[in-house]
């Protein structure tokens, strides 16, 4: 069985973060595990409060990981501080896993900031490089590209500027356009497109860290990085199509594996089950 890690925030209402990795990694057949690196007292409506785990805490929970247990993909999503990046960091480089896919999450859906801003340039001369898929939704790529992004053409310049800030690929997202949800994969030379209809409806907590765990679960399946990231796609969409209303806000995406099964071609995948 193939083995994932998240390293990312804990959210207690079970739409994102930590929580959100968990059920797509058991819908995509994978193995999950888990290092909390944020506490984040959170429902779909607010953030009400975080607790930072220490740096030394992080490390422990990935040398119990790694010393341990192969790891065939890692997802990375929340890291609320410069010294909880340089821990990771730390460990990247220790350990050198395949298959990272970093989600730079910096804002909840309802605007309460999940990361420090002043660590906006540790992320990027630090963590940054480590990705072989950065996954930024629209605000994400602009802070990190410092463009504003008004139209496809800007998605793109946006992929390349981050791209040549040493991520192996980037993926931005276009969950927060209008119109189409558009995402392009870019790696280096070509652009790819993954286009869906956009779904009317508020229950989108969590999609991001949906997304990203899929594409690290497929990527642990031994698929090639536009492929994952299609299936991924796919994964996405229907869980926002079938997600809950659940909660007084954002309710969350649904995840089951008869889902994943039925909807996608398992088979595609180079590795085992
Ligand atoms: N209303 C929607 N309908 C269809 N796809 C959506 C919708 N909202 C987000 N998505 C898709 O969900 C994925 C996550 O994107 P996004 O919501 O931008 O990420 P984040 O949660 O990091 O802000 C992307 O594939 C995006 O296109
Ligand atoms: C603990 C935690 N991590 C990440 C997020 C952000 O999740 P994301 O899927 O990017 O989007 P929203 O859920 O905020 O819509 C979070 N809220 N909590």
């Amino acid at each position: 069985m193939k083995k994932v890690l998240s390293i990312a925030g804990s959210d207690c209402s079970g739409g994102a973060g930590i929580q959100a990795d968990l059920k797509t990694f058991s819908a995509h057949g994978v193995f999950g595990m888990s290092v909390i690196v944020s506490v984040v007292a959170e429902n779909t409506s607010r953030v009400m409060d975080i607790q930072d785990i220490t740096p030394d805490m992080i490390e422990s929970q990935i040398d119990a990981v790694f010393e341990d247990i192969e790891v065939d993909a890692v997802k990375i999503g929340m890291l609320s501080t410069q010294f909880c990046m340089e821990a990771v960091a730390r460990k990247l480089e220790q350990y050198k896993p395949c298959n990272v896919v970093i989600d730079p999450v910096m804002y909840a859906k309802n605007g309460c900031p999940l990361m420090d801003p002043d660590s906006i340039d540790t992320l990027i001369k630090v963590v940054l490089p480590y990705a072989d898929l950065l996954t930024p939704n629209i605000p994400e790529a602009e802070k990190i590209s410092n463009i504003k992004i008004r139209n496809t053409e800007d998605m793109k310049i946006a992929a390349k500027l981050i791209y040549d800030m040493g991520c192996k690929n980037v993926l931005v997202k276009g969950g927060h356009a209008i119109g189409d949800a558009l995402d392009i994969l870019y790696d280096g030379k070509e652009f790819y497109y993954f286009k869906t209809q956009r779904i009317n409806t508020k229950n989108t907590h969590g999609t991001g860290c949906t997304f990203s765990s899929a594409i690290a679960s497929n990527l642990a399946h031994g698929m090639p990085m536009s492929i994952a990231v299609e299936q991924a796609k796919k994964y996405i969409t229907t869980a926002i199509e079938h997600s809950l209303n659940i909660g007084k806000g954002n309710g969350p995406t649904h995840h089951f594996y008869d889902l994943y099964k039925n909807g996608l071609n398992i088979k595609e995948s180079k590795g085992d089950l």
